[in-house]
């Protein structure tokens, strides 16, 4: 394990985050905001045990393109273009050919990876990033580009599911478990596809927001045991997003049959369950990993189509160390974003 604590974020950025030379396909980011996810803690702590350091994170990008390779022709400079988890991807394998290429086990993560040129890779905490242009997306000119930043993790990863598990059609009964960053675009998403939507929470503390704000439907407290009972059977799918060990047989009992567990928490320990919960219920465990690069469009131009965007809370550079820890204490609504342009990067 590398640096404990919140050290680890100020040397990254002692750091000067020099960038990768850039070739034919490569488009050169001048970062405006970054979004912080769950990952992110999960990285910069080495929950996975496979951190690197120095690592400059971030996969939620939003930013300018100050200069295109001579063979770019997706974007333009001046565009505000977006990047997120991924970066790479072998081109060749089923995944890839299927344009489902975050499912490429080649996959080059947008930090704490190495590129093709053999130099690690570097996420969004950063004045600048070099993309190859096939993992740069325009940002549609409707979405302020500060909310658009989460939509590049947090929201392709809740509509690439929906989607694949034929979960888009309307009057479907889901449920979003976990309301943080990934659970709020849930319900926002869920909500503008028509669903009745109930949020699955740890408290009673986000009731009102959940209801108010962001228009779920309905709000159980997973330790009410006659909330949880008086919702079995009830429910389509439940999107969990709940980033630390939990057990799923309460959450099983809430589907309806074939209903589908769609799990989306990075936990690096088993989870447990016994069959007849799924079994008697020919219910679906499943998990989904991002989106691709088509959804991540598809899921653009659903949110502008629909009005959707983040629900965020801005923060400099300077406060990231006190923004992972609240991250972290599960203090925030929704999604921390960091105006990187308008932060002092160097000490
Ligand atoms: N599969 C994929 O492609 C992706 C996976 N992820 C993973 O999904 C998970 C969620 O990410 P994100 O939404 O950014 O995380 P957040 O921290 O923003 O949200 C997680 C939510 O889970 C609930 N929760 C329950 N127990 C805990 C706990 N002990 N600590 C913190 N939260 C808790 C909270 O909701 P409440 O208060 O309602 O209980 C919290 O808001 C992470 O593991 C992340 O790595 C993220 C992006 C993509
Ligand atoms: O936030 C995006 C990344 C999610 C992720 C999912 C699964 C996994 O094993 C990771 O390391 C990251
Ligand atoms: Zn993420
Ligand atoms: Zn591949």
């Amino acid at each position: 394990m590398g640096r404990k604590g919140s050290q680890w974020l100020s040397l990254s950025l002692h750091i000067h985050p020099k960038h990768r030379k850039n070739g034919p396909e490569d488009v050169v980011i001048k970062v405006l905001y970054c979004g912080i996810c769950h990952t992110d803690l999960h990285q910069s702590k080495n929950h996975l045990g496979m951190s690197n350091y120095p690592m400059v994170p971030g996969h939620e990008v939003v930013g300018e393109v100050v200069e295109v390779g001579r063979e770019v022709s997706k974007v333009r400079v001046g565009d505000v273009v977006g990047a997120g988890v991924i970066v790479g991807c072998c081109r060749e394998c089923g995944s890839c050919k299927a344009n489902i290429e975050q499912y490429c086990n080649k996959r080059i993560w947008s930090y704490n990876d190495v590129y093709t040129d053999g130099k690690p890779t570097q996420g969004g905490f950063a004045s600048a990033m070099v993309v190859d242009q096939k993992f740069v997306i325009k940002i549609p000119s409707a979405l302020a580009p500060e909310q658009a930043a989460p939509l590049l993790c947090a929201g392709v990863t809740v509509y690439s599911p929906l989607k694949h598990f034929g979960l888009m059609t309307g009057g479907l009964r889901g449920a979003i478990m976990g309301l943080g960053g990934v659970g709020h675009m849930g319900v926002k998403i869920a909500k503008a596809m028509g669903h009745h939507v109930t949020v699955i929470s740890s408290s009673d503390r986000k009731r009102t927001e959940a209801m108010d704000h962001l228009g779920a439907d309905a709000y159980l407290v997973s330790s009410d045991e006659a909330q949880m009972a008086a919702a079995n059977d009830s429910l389509d799918y439940i999107i969990d997003t709940v980033p630390v060990f939990h057990p799923l047989e309460p959450y099983l009992s809430l589907l309806k049959v074939n209903g589908k567990l769609i799990l989306m928490g990075v936990i690096n320990q088993p989870l447990q369950f016994v069959t007849p919960a799924v079994m008697l219920g020919r219910k679906t465990i499943t998990g989904s990993f991002i989106g691709s690069m088509d959804e991540t469009l598809e899921m653009l131009e659903f949110c502008e189509k629909k009005g959707l965007t983040s629900m965020i809370e801005m923060v400099k550079m300077e406060q990231i160390n006190e923004a992972m820890e609240r991250l972290e204490r599960n203090d925030v609504r929704y999604r921390f974003v960091v105006d990187v342009a308008g932060s002092k990067l160097d000490p």
